[in-house]
């Protein structure tokens, strides 16, 4: 029986048990506590782990807003979709208009922070180097929510109600550990903080609005899980490809 069938009946838990289940599942399954993360932060990495985390992480970035659009395509709404589609401009960037400027997006960012750390550009838009899991990691989450309900596509994004703070951990671990790292490149850090607190509270807004039932709300539950997986996978992959083999000696 699945867990969205497991609670078909049952009262629905209020908004504020909902988060409490969401924030436990996220202390025991989110990316914060994947061992690559905690060496980042101890500032135990090598120039190549950082690197290679970073050329992985590309992967991820350039396809949310691939994912987003598959969700704004699923929003009947016009109010919905006039507030999603931001997230496609702040990843894209805005184009000059109307004697506007334009402005970079969180891709050109990510693309600046590479630069930084010493990875040509021409390298991370190849798309070269970018390993087998984090592929299939992130054709699955774009998938889920591909295949997903609105509801379940939502709550997959609701990961992110963790990652600002994660991000504020991560620059000043960078900014102490690895100095080699030009501070341009935290950029992209520094804007997500706020973006990220942004999007992650409209999504919640959402998900309490539609989640009506106890079978909603294990979807939302099973959804956020998933997410978890797939952040978690992608560490995994980057550990696994940079880890030292067994009685190497240190090289790193
Ligand atoms: O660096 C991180 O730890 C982290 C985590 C997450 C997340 O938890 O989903 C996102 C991001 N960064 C991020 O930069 C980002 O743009 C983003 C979009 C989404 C999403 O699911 O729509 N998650 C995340």
């Amino acid at each position: 029986m699945s867990t969205a069938q497991a609670g078909a009946g049952a009262e629905p838990w209020s908004s504020g048990e909902l988060e409490d289940r969401l924030r436990a599942l996220a202390e025991e399954r989110y990316h914060h506590r994947h061992p690559f993360n905690l060496r980042m932060h101890e500032g135990a990495l090598s120039p190549e782990e950082l690197r290679c985390w970073i050329l992985n992480r590309f992967h991820y970035q350039r396809n949310i807003p691939i994912k987003d659009a598959v969700i704004l395509a699923k929003l009947d709404d016009r109010e919905l979709r006039r507030s999603w589609i931001r997230r496609i401009h702040d990843h894209d960037g805005r184009p000059a208009e109307d004697g506007r400027p334009g402005e970079d997006g969180g891709i050109e960012r990510w693309l600046r922070l590479g630069e930084a750390a010493g990875l040509d550009r021409v390298l991370l838009l190849s798309g070269e180097g970018v390993l087998p899991a984090v592929r299939f990691a992130v054709e699955g989450y774009v998938n889920f929510c591909r295949h997903g309900s609105p509801l379940e596509a939502v709550a997959s994004s609701l990961t992110e109600l963790f990652a600002p703070d994660l991000m504020v951990t991560r620059i000043a671990a960078w900014e102490r550990h690895y100095p080699w790292i030009e501070p341009e490149g935290l950029r992209y850090f520094q804007v997500r903080v706020s973006q990220g607190r942004r999007d992650s509270e409209e999504a919640l807004g959402l998900v309490h609005r539609w989640a009506r039932t106890r079978a909603d709300q294990e979807r939302v539950l099973a959804a956020f899980t998933f997410k978890c997986d797939v952040l978690w996978s992608l560490l995994d992959a980057v550990d696994h490809a940079t880890a030292v083999p067994a009685g190497a000696s240190d090289a790193r």
